[in-house]
């Protein structure tokens, strides 16, 4: 388990590295030097998504009774970075910009990369993290495993100078993972978090 965890974590550096170079950000380690840390506070989570077979109570009823059951609720991934992979069973799905949701063909030889609410700040909102949901699947077992690249705890998250100008100001406060944790478990799994770290908010407040 840790061999898999240092190949995905190498990885999640090699894609910020990248990231960072296309933003022309001058520090192409801006990013990844978060999670080489030492106290990056990424984490492995393997979810299990039992068959949930469809029952459907009225046959004759025209409401429908073949909707797949919500494994894992609507949200955003809250860290840096994610890397997730499947078994072969379908389920997850991502919304786009008008809110329709798209499922994500299972491939257990590919990765699915999310952008998590830490990089929607530190790009100054030019990354945008991505909706998802997982459904169940009515015969099979679905296995997930998500590599979640989290900064150490009291990391500041705030955009590089470079990616702040005059027409593009800085969308949201510096703060660190702490603060953006403890927010995490104050919401709903599918509040918008970083809303409470927009430089307006702050204006209002304070
Ligand atoms: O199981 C999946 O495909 C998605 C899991 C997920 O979104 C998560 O663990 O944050
Ligand atoms: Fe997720």
């Amino acid at each position: 388990m840790s061999g898999y965890i240092e190949a995905v974590r190498g990885l999640a550096c090699e894609l910020l590295d990248l990231m960072a170079e296309g933003l022309w950000v001058p520090d192409r380690s801006v990013f990844s030097r978060l999670i080489r840390d030492d106290d990056s506070d990424s984490i492995l989570r393997l979810n299990h998504y039992p068959p949930m077979p469809l029952l459907c109570k009225d046959k004759d009823s025209s409401s429908p009774c073949n909707h797949s059951k919500v494994g894992f609720g609507e949200h955003s991934d809250p860290q840096i970075l994610t890397i997730l992979r499947s078994n072969d069973v379908g389920g997850l799905q991502i919304s786009l910009n008008d809110g329709a949701w798209v499922p994500v063909t299972p491939d257990p030889t590919a990765f699915c990369v999310n952008v998590g609410d830490l990089l929607q700040a530190m790009t100054n909102g030019r990354f945008v993290s991505v909706r998802h949901k997982a459904l169940t699947n009515s015969y099979k077992s679905r296995l997930s495993m998500a590599y979640f690249a989290a900064p150490p705890l009291e990391a500041r998250i705030a955009a590089p100078p470079e990616m702040v100008t005059p027409t593009k100001p800085a969308l949201f406060r510096p703060f660190t993972w702490a603060e953006f944790k403890k927010a995490v478990y104050a919401l709903r799994l599918g509040d918008n978090r970083l809303g409470l770290f927009t430089t307006e908010v702050d204006e209002h407040v304070g």
